[in-house]
């Protein structure tokens, strides 16, 4: 038997559609148009790539992309003075620093820096202790895209049991904390955990976000679980670069009930969940209700 393939293509697809009517409402009825800022440090290439794409579908959902690229020695200084101009500006809805930072930029303080409420990748301290305690924060856009993909398929959570692998603060906590809001039972795995493979097979809901090209194989699966699969690993294969994700697909589509693929999985989701964040940002900066079915 073959698992379901989760079509995270399609969702986000999907997804911005949803977007973009709500840009149409929020422009017709109330002369509102949403904003995204990204900001990119340096020239790393795949950074660049993403940030092409995030302000191409920004402009697709009829949004407003601002994008800010600074040169790698930009200083802390001047980072931060951009941050609060793009903080102070009301066409700006929600703020991005493209992640990572150059090694001598303060990541922490420069995220912190940005307006809570503008903090469309939810990696603010306050967006984080509002997810932390359930109450109304900017949730981060892969773990919040992941949860869509897993209603979506599985409906209510309640009572699963749910492994997280990787603890990382852009995935894996926020991750676990969202599962823990649909009172799943989570466990979160790391490197150091010990017999991690009998930890996984425990899994309902195995998700995985480690950075390590096919960990995680068939025989880490519980028959019939829902592998959700986070990592984008860029690897050679047979001479050609190739996008393979943390789960060995070949091995895991033969025993999981449904599994994401890589790339057309979690990937899209994310940037959608970006677009949806800074919709939901613009809201509530204007006390206009929020669009259903956009946030957590
Ligand atoms: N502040 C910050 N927020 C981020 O959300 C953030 C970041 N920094 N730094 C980099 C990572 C990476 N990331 C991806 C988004 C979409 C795809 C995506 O759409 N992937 C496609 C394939 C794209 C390809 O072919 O390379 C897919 O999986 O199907 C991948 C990776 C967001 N990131």
């Amino acid at each position: 038997m073959s698992a379901t393939i989760i079509d995270g293509k399609a969702f986000a697809e999907r997804l911005r559609g949803r977007v973009a009517a709500h840009v149409t409402r929020l422009k017709d009825g109330h002369g509102l148009t949403p904003g995204l800022a990204v900001v990119l440090v340096g020239e790393d290439p795949a950074s660049q790539v993403y940030v092409r794409n995030k302000g191409k579908q920004t402009q697709e959902t009829g949004m407003a992309s601002f994008e800010h690229k600074l040169p790698a020695d930009t200083t802390e200084a001047d980072l931060l003075a951009l941050i609060a101009r793009l903080n102070a500006a009301p066409a700006v809805h929600g703020i991005l620093v493209q992640l990572p930072l150059p090694a001598h930029l303060n990541a922490e303080l420069v995220i912190n820096a940005i307006d809570p409420a503008k903090d469309v990748d939810g990696f603010h301290i306050s967006n984080v202790g509002l997810l932390g305690t359930g109450q109304k924060a900017m949730v981060p856009c892969t773990p919040l895209g992941c949860l869509m993909l897993l209603r979506d398929h599985l409906g209510s959570l309640s009572g699963l049991e749910a492994v997280v692998v990787g603890r990382s603060n852009i995935v894996g906590k926020p991750m676990a904390q969202l599962l823990l809001g649909e009172s799943c039972t989570v466990t979160i795995a790391h490197s150091r955990t010990r017999t991690i493979e009998a930890v996984c097979r425990r899994a309902d809901i195995l998700v995985a976000a480690v950075g390590r090209p096919e960990m995680i194989t068939g025989d880490w699966i519980k028959p019939g679980a829902t592998v959700i699969d986070v990592g984008i690993n860029r690897v050679e294969r047979d001479g050609k670069m190739r996008l393979v994700g943390d789960v060995d697909f070949a091995s895991a589509v033969g025993v999981a009930g449904a599994i994401t693929p890589v790339p057309g999985g979690v990937g899209p989701m994310t940037i959608a969940c970006l677009l949806a964040n800074t919709v939901t940002a613009a809201c509530r900066a204007h006390g206009l209700a929020e669009p259903e079915g956009l946030t957590a």
